[in-house]
């Protein structure tokens, strides 16, 4: 049944900041959620995890959303309480968990953070990490509640190249084992072309493509909606590779 979003709207004040976004997102795959900066990405995700009233029709497996069912990763997210990495990840299952955390739970956890490369941290206290493990933490604490939907915003982007691969590998063998629906919202389009399935390009709040990246980020849509002249390659290894070239003039 996956995700259904049907004519979603968003205004602020005098702004439209989407209009009649609408589409059909199938469970089982990762979407990449692009298009350039102020054009609606996080607050598009905000609506759909519930965070911003909005009009039109947002359902997730033919039900309205629940934020306490799903995983969600808001951009530049920070841990502030005085915890360790473990207890971090351990937060992801806090409705189960109560007052008695168990081996188990624990093992989980830790097996999250072997995935992620990060299992070496596991006694740090997360203010003494870098934004990017502090990242990762947080990305690990999200798939110990192995969401079916799960939205993230930008949760790559203090992450170095290895680390990003690493995330993605996690992402794909998590929506393999599971079934799982995968938003992230993301700027690194040789990135969102090498890993995910599905493309959701915006363009001033509204929804100018959907699709296999190929179909919808072609080098007419680079320069109509990003303003940049660009090639479009196929690398040794068959992948596609964006080469940008230069900004189109007279664009702001
Ligand atoms: N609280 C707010 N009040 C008024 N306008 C807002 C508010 N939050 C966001 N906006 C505006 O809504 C538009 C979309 O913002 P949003 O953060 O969703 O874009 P984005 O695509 O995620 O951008 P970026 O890639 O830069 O993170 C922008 O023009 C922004 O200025």
């Amino acid at each position: 049944m996956g995700l259904h979003l049907e004519n979603v709207s968003i205004a602020r004040g005098r702004s439209r900041i989407l209009e009649g976004v609408t589409g059909r997102l199938a469970e089982g795959q990762i979407v990449g959620l692009v298009g350039p900066n102020g054009t609606g990405k996080s607050t598009l995700i905000n609506a759909i995890a519930t965070l911003l009233p909005f009009s039109g029709i947002v359902r997730w497996r033919g039900e309205p959303v629940r934020l306490g069912e799903i995983g969600y990763m808001p951009q530049h997210s920070q841990v502030r309480a005085d915890l360790t990495v473990v207890e971090t990840v351990l937060l992801g299952r806090h409705e189960r968990l109560g007052w008695r955390v168990d081996n188990g739970d624990v093992d989980a956890a830790i097996f999250v953070l072997e995935e992620f490369g990060i299992a070496h941290l596991h006694a740090r206290q997360m203010n003494t990490l870098s934004g990017g493990q502090q990242q990762l933490v947080l990305l690990a604490q999200r798939l110990l509640r192995e969401p079916k939907l799960l939205l993230l915003d930008e949760a790559t982007s203090a992450l170095d190249i290895r680390h990003q691969m690493q995330v993605f590998d996690r992402l794909r063998a998590y929506v393999e084992r599971t079934g799982a629906l995968v938003i992230i919202a993301i700027h690194d389009l040789n990135l969102a072309a090498r890993h995910t399935n599905t493309i959701m390009l915006l363009d001033r709040g509204r929804a100018a493509g959907i699709g296999p990246f190929g179909s919808v980020l072609h080098e007419d849509m680079l320069r109509n909606v990003y303003g940049i002249d660009a090639e479009i390659l196929v690398s040794r290894s068959g992948h596609t590779v964006i080469l940008p070239l230069g900004a189109v003039e007279g664009r702001g």
